[in-house]
């Protein structure tokens, strides 16, 4: 475990150095993973095990299209791609990788199969957490430990093609086999994490409810949404709104955020956008301070999960998703960056690029 430096405070983190591959496959040479669900994680972190040379099996619902992308993907029926229950059983490590409403609906069935020894492995905090609202309390003879990537299941899977790693966190929750800690970390690697990160079921949860209402997807829409909406306002045409809201923070100036963090971005632009830049931050900071204090709390108090267990039980709940995302991308805003993609050199079919 190397100790770094954050910021001024140490963490845990474990590297693939000090926990290489081999040792990953070591560990799990006399398991079998079960990866139950084949949604956004599951695709991700079974075929990052199996290009891994771990013995991962698929649970999936049959005649369902994600069975059928499960066998396109190479897992194959009766021998590494069963019925749920039937991987259940099998499994001596339980990927829990359901939508976290459907694990409270299927928890009856795998507590079932949580038999002394074998471990309960979850990609996030919630369902342990809230479990006064899941219900998910497993027999205290199991491993229970997450591993948490940081980042959608596709990017996982793309960035372990490229021989990169995303990065993860991960937690123990319950030790029950003494061997809880070189289980979680073998997982860690075998699905394609570059480093991980030490955390707690609470902190993991509260922190990804928090960041993805937040900064990473609800306040940047809305942020978005209000700049586009003045310079609109203002007579400003669509495709200069976009550029100056979307376009150019995507493609020019985030990735030097990412490269070399803020300071570095704003001092690669010119010095009157750096001046004005220093002067607004703290505005926008001070206005957003209330409403992630507000969003903490709300995550904090349980009313966030209940909100996503309520809505994703429905039986329409994906067509009502759908209907959501419809009204963003018929947005003027997405519409018109459908329209400023299509200019991108990538996105120009050959004829009008010699044209
Ligand atoms: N989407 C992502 O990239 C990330 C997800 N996570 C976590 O990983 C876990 C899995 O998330 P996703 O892959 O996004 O899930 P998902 O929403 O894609 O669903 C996963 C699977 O659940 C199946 N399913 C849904 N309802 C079912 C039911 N009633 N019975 C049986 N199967 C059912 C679906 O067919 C699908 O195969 C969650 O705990 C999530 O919070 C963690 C990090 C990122
Ligand atoms: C991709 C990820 O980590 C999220 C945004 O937290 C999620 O999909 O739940
Ligand atoms: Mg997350
Ligand atoms: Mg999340």
């Amino acid at each position: 475990m190397a100790k770094l430096n954050f910021g001024g405070v140490e963490e845990n983190v474990v590297t693939r150095e000090e926990f290489p591959l081999a040792k990953a496959q070591q560990v799990l040479k006399n398991e079998t993973v079960a990866v139950i669900g084949y949604g956004v994680q599951g695709p991700g972190q079974a075929l990052n095990q199996k290009d891994n040379g771990i013995n991962v099996i698929v649970g999936q619902r049959k005649n369902s299209k994600t069975w059928d992308k499960a066998v396109k993907d190479g897992f194959v029926p009766g021998e590494t791609l069963f019925e749920i229950e039937e991987a259940l059983q099998r499994g001596t490590i339980i990927c829990y990788l359901l939508s976290d409403a459907a694990q409270i609906q299927l928890w009856p069935t795998v507590k079932k199969h949580l038999t002394a020894g074998k471990a309960l492995y979850f990609s996030h905090g919630f369902g342990i957490t809230f479990n006064e609202q899941t219900g998910i309390v497993p027999p205290k003879d199991v491993d229970v430990f997450l591993v948490a990537p940081k980042g959608s299941g596709t990017s996982l899977r793309r960035m372990f093609l490229q021989g990169r790693g995303l990065n993860s966190s991960y937690a123990i929750f319950q030790d029950a086999t003494g061997k809880a800690k070189e289980r979680v970390i073998a997982l860690g690697i075998a699905v394609g994490s570059g480093y991980l990160f030490e955390t707690d079921f609470k902190k993991e949860v509260y922190s990804d409810l928090t960041g993805e209402r937040g900064t990473l997807m609800g306040c940047i829409q809305g942020i978005f949404a209000a700049q586009y909406q003045v310079l609109r306002s203002k007579g400003h045409t669509p495709s200069e709104a976009f550029n100056e809201t979307v376009e150019e923070l995507t493609q020019s100036l985030m990735p030097l955020v990412a490269e070399n963090g803020m300071d570095w971005m704003y001092a690669n632009c010119s010095t009157t956008a750096q001046r004005g830049a220093l002067d607004w931050w703290k505005k926008f900071r001070d206005a957003t301070l209330p409403v992630f204090t507000e969003l903490y709390e709300s995550v904090a108090t349980g009313k966030e999960s209940q909100r996503s267990i309520d809505s994703n039980s429905q039986a329409d709940y994906r067509e009502k998703l759908e209907a959501e995302l419809k009204e963003l991308r018929d947005s003027e805003m997405w519409q018109a960056g459908k329209t400023v993609r299509s200019l991108r050199p990538e996105n120009q079919k050959p004829a009008e690029v010699t044209a």
